[in-house]
């Protein structure tokens, strides 16, 4: 029997906390190393052990008795009477033996261990291929048994869909339906998958309905009076225009793209409005940006993304200004609108952090290679794009609602999550989000081959030797997969390997619509797959036959990302579950991490190193490349931190000023 899922738009979400500060972190911060430590680890694993064996004992229950079992087990849950989670363990090894009867899977005692690091809190990292896919539905049913709200965050809206329907038949048997909500669906779609015990989704569905459903006129943000209203008007529930139920659990796969990755750009309902004024403005400041010249009129600083105009270009600026409309005469109105252009032209390329379709700019998500067509660039730099690219102009929006992932996650009552790459950033997550990281080891030793980097001075011939490695795979047998970090260099590598006869494969934004055949083919002998960050999370490649035997999948990380998670999760694609498989990077000098985030001097050094074949220089090259790296972390944490702080400080501003109104 299914029970109905319980209405919760009666309750309150949990309003967040403020980060701490001076002792108080000190303080939070040893809690969090406590809590993410070796004893809890331990705790969990004996807990784990004894789930398995107990599930075993379950083979014998008829499929009847295993039903009522569960059946009885929810309604512990949802009554959540004293003592109900001493009924934990038995749960969970009934649940075990129901992935193994409805799904085949029967779940090794480390998905156990981190199903438990979940329901209670952590953040589990699970090294790639581990499954954490299985892993989340235990948190996910129990916390749904209590009929509140459980969204299962996922890197995309194929993840969403792929991940709800394979572990249907599982939700099914627990007595819970599954639903996945994606960016194409209707409000009436919508709601109805909300409706359902357990939710797939994206962080972006998540957040931009959440914001969508706080703009419902009539909407009573009293928890009482919003119930007295719907008893005494029951109309009220058909024509109550939202789709969600309300925020409770979320367990987030991918926690660190989700929490972290993301977490800093806002996300913004806006309405468009015309406004030629500001169209012709754009299109001004792009004449105006075109005839500075770099170096004299202007100088920008690629490391943070940064335009200064010089005295000579302030000069030109103001001259040109005069001939201009009443807005151009305010100096620092003018010198933002022209820095906005110049933006546009030194650091936004077709390709990468864009594409070109249909006569419209759309954005290329920096992190999952995907395009991202309902958002847009704030402050005038999208129709800046739009402008240099002899586009027609799309109108500015007005913002109606904002919130940035990061505070949005907080408002959870539960949150949960698992990622392969969490490490680097425990820190952070139990600094904003209260998560401890559990390290949860893998169920066989992982017997992966990290290969050394290979180093060249330029791209032109790292392209070249990567084709060479690519050819010399594809005639032993071996499947390849390639990362790229944009989609122009991806296409750039599959017209040079097609030159020299090698067919391949080709995923990204632009062409993603067979992503799910790409994927179950990059696995076969012989293949070859070229691929943005699209593939670098969450695809599952399963080896052909005789694959293993050849060594099985060889990843080659053609670019290293800012972050290191990044190239991990990449390299993480090959040697799953214990098999065979193989990883090399390549580095070039003039690759953008070196360019932004390294010395100048230094680079000089180490071309010339390079050029004169001196022993070691190599290995310089990777060392600094990994300082790089760690600057720019260090950067973006940083601007994440700033932007926390700034969303605490608006709202403390705005609740203040209400106050003031009110009073
Ligand atoms: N207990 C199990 N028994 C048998 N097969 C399993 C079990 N758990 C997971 N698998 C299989 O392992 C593979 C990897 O699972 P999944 O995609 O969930 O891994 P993942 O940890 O999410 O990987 P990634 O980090 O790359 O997203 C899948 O093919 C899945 O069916």
């Amino acid at each position: 029997m299914m029970l109905p899922a319980r209405d919760y738009h009666a309750t309150r979400i949990a309003t967040p906390g403020k980060l701490p500060k001076g002792l108080d972190r000190w303080a939070h911060d040893a809690l969090g190393r406590l809590r993410g430590g070796g004893r809890t680890l331990q705790r969990y694993r004996e807990q784990a052990e004894q789930i398995v064996a107990r599930s075993l004992q379950q083979r014998l229950l008829s499929e009847r008795r295993l039903r009522e079992e569960l059946q009885q087990m929810q309604a512990h849950f949802r009554r959540r009477q004293k003592g109900y989670e001493a009924q934990l363990p038995e749960a969970l090894a009934l649940l075990a033996e129901s992935a193994e009867r409805t799904l085949g899977m029967r779940p090794y005692p480390v998905q156990v261990l981190g199903a438990l690091a979940i329901h209670h809190g952590c953040l589990a990292e699970m090294a790639t291929g581990e499954g954490k896919t299985l892993t989340a539905c235990f948190p996910a049913i129990l916390a749904a048994w209590s009929g509140r709200p459980c969204h299962v965050v996922t890197a995309n809206d194929y993840l969403a869909s792929r991940d709800a329907g394979i572990m249907a038949p599982l939700y099914r048997f627990a007595g819970l339906s599954a639903g996945w909500v994606g960016g194409e669906m209707e409000p009436a779609e919508r709601r109805s998958n909300y409706a359902r015990g357990v939710v797939y989704t994206t962080s972006k569905e998540l957040l931009a309905d959440f914001l969508r459903d706080r703009l419902q006129p009539g909407l009573c943000s009293d928890a009482a009076r919003r119930q007295l209203r719907r008893l005494l008007d029951p109309r009220a529930v058909q024509n109550d225009a939202r789709v969600m139920r309300g925020l409770d659990t979320a367990i987030i796969d991918e926690a660190d793209s989700v929490l972290i990755d993301e977490a800093v750009t806002p996300l913004i309902i806006s309405a468009t409005q015309e406004n030629r004024a500001l169209t012709e403005t754009s299109l001004l400041a792009q004449r105006i940006a075109d005839s500075l010249v770099p170096g004299e009129h202007y100088r920008s600083e690629e490391r943070y993304h940064e335009i200064r105009l010089t005295e000579a270009g302030r000069a030109r600026l103001g001259a040109a200004a005069e001939e201009l409309p009443g807005l151009w005469r305010g100096e620092a109105r003018r010198e933002e609108l022209v820095l906005t252009a110049l933006s546009a032209r030194e650091f936004y390329r077709r390709g990468k952090q864009y594409v070109v379709e249909e006569g419209k700019v759309v954005i290329v998500d920096e992190f999952t290679g995907r395009l991202m067509p309902q958002r847009t660039w704030r402050q005038g730099l999208h129709q800046a794009i739009e402008a240099r690219e002899g586009l027609a102009l799309s109108d500015p929006s007005e913002t109606l609602a904002r919130l940035s992932f990061q505070r949005f996650f907080r408002f959870f009552r539960h949150l949960g999550g698992m990622t392969g790459t969490a490490r680097e950033a425990a820190g952070e997550f139990w600094h904003i989000y209260n998560l401890p990281v559990l390290a949860v080891p893998t169920h066989k030793p992982c017997i992966r081959e990290i290969l050394p980097s290979r180093v060249y001075a330029d791209r032109q011939s790292k392209w070249r030797a990567i084709a060479d490695e690519v050819l010399e795979c594809h005639r032993a047998g071996r499947p390849v997969l390639v990362g790229t970090r944009s989609i122009a260099a991806s296409e750039e590598l599959a017209a040079m390997l097609s030159g020299q006869g090698v067919p391949c494969q080709l995923l990204n934004a632009v062409r993603h619509r067979e992503e799910a055949q790409i994927i179950a083919g990059a696995g076969q002998r012989g293949a070859v797959t070229i691929a943005t960050n699209m593939a670098g999370r969450g695809t599952d490649i399963h080896l052909g036959r005789g694959v293993a035997e050849l060594g099985g999948l060889h990843v080659i990380v053609s670019e290293r990302h800012e972050a290191g998670r990044i190239d991990r999760q990449l390299i993480g694609r090959c040697s799953r579950q214990g098999e065979p498989g193989s990883a090399r990077s390549y580095i070039s000098m003039d690759d953008e991490l070196l360019r932004r985030f390294a010395p100048r001097p230094a680079r000089r050094l180490l071309a010339r190193a390079l050029a004169e074949n001196r022993p070691g220089a190599a290995a310089l090259v990777e060392k600094t490349l990994a300082l790089a790296q760690q600057a720019a972390q260090r950067l973006a944490f940083r601007q994440r931190e700033t932007v926390l702080q700034t969303d605490d400080w608006l709202s403390d501003a705005l609740s203040f000023a209400r106050s003031e109104v009110e009073g």
